[in-house]
């Protein structure tokens, strides 16, 4: 047990930038508080603290019992849990569950607010003769430099996740399909492009691109995915919107 917010040296006083910080979120009001508080250690630096305070009356005048607890490790092992839940244990990217939250969420936003919303599905041409004539390991290097590529071709805002084996799925807010279509073709020619380290290494994306249009979340992906459908029926190396 650290004593990160009091003076070793007296006896488990609350500093008094601790205590004011408290007593700003309004603890002495509250009667009875059971929470979770960012709290600066005597270094200054942010842990988090389960703070617990009870009404108190003791010979006659009202008081708190207020008591802190060092929550930080635990706290950092939920935040632990909580990335590796929502990641992609190969590439780092987002999984699939995480892509649908976000994307529930995406819609909601889109039901208030109107703006644009748009997605990218995409998935690796002919990734199995990679696989067939390299091998597993080398497919998997594949994965993770798409993963790379990918997010160097999308802005800060866009979410970018592994759908399936070889299918990725890019959640652009605020942006229409022409905007959409815009990315997935700066992802398709730089991947194209990319410096393979096996000799005369080649990949391409077939792409679908769809805007939301205010139907359900599984009609959405399954736009997307048909459009996908036909950019390989096509002869892939497209983007079909
Ligand atoms: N190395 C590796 N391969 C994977 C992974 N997930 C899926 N695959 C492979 O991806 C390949 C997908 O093959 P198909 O669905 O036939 O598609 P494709 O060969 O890409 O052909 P088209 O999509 O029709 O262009 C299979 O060989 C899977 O084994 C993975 O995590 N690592």
């Amino acid at each position: 047990m650290h004593h990160f917010w009091s003076h070793p040296d007296a006896s488990g006083r609350l500093i008094s930038d601790t205590w004011l910080r408290l007593y700003a979120r309004g603890l002495s009001r509250t009667p009875d508080v059971r929470e979770e508080v960012r709290l600066p250690d005597l270094d200054g630096r942010e842990r988090w603290a389960l703070i617990s305070a009870t009404s108190l009356r003791f010979s006659g005048t009202t008081g708190q019992l207020v008591t802190l607890v060092d929550v930080s490790e635990l706290k950092a092992i939920q935040e632990e849990l909580r990335a590796a839940s929502q990641t992609d244990a190969l590439t780092g990217l987002f999984n699939r569950r995480f892509l649908y939250q976000r994307l529930a969420r995406e819609i909601e936003l889109v039901q208030r607010y109107g703006y644009a919303l748009s997605i990218i599905l995409f998935d690796l041409d002919y990734f199995k003769r990679i696989n067939d004539t390299l091998g597993h390991r080398a497919g998997d290097e594949v994965l993770i430099r798409v993963s790379v590529v990918l997010k160097r071709c999308l802005r800060e805002v866009d979410i970018a996740g592994r759908y399936g084996g070889e299918e990725f799925l890019v959640i652009l807010p605020n942006s229409t399909v022409g905007q959409a279509r815009e990315a997935a073709d700066r992802i398709r020619i730089a991947l194209k492009h990319e410096d393979w380290p096996y000799q005369g290494m080649e990949v391409t994306i077939s792409g679908g691109v769809s805007e939301y249009d205010g139907g359900t979340l599984d009609a959405f992906i399954d736009s997307a995915d048909t459009k996908l459908y036909r950019a390989k029926e096509g002869g892939r190396d497209r983007i079909m919107i």
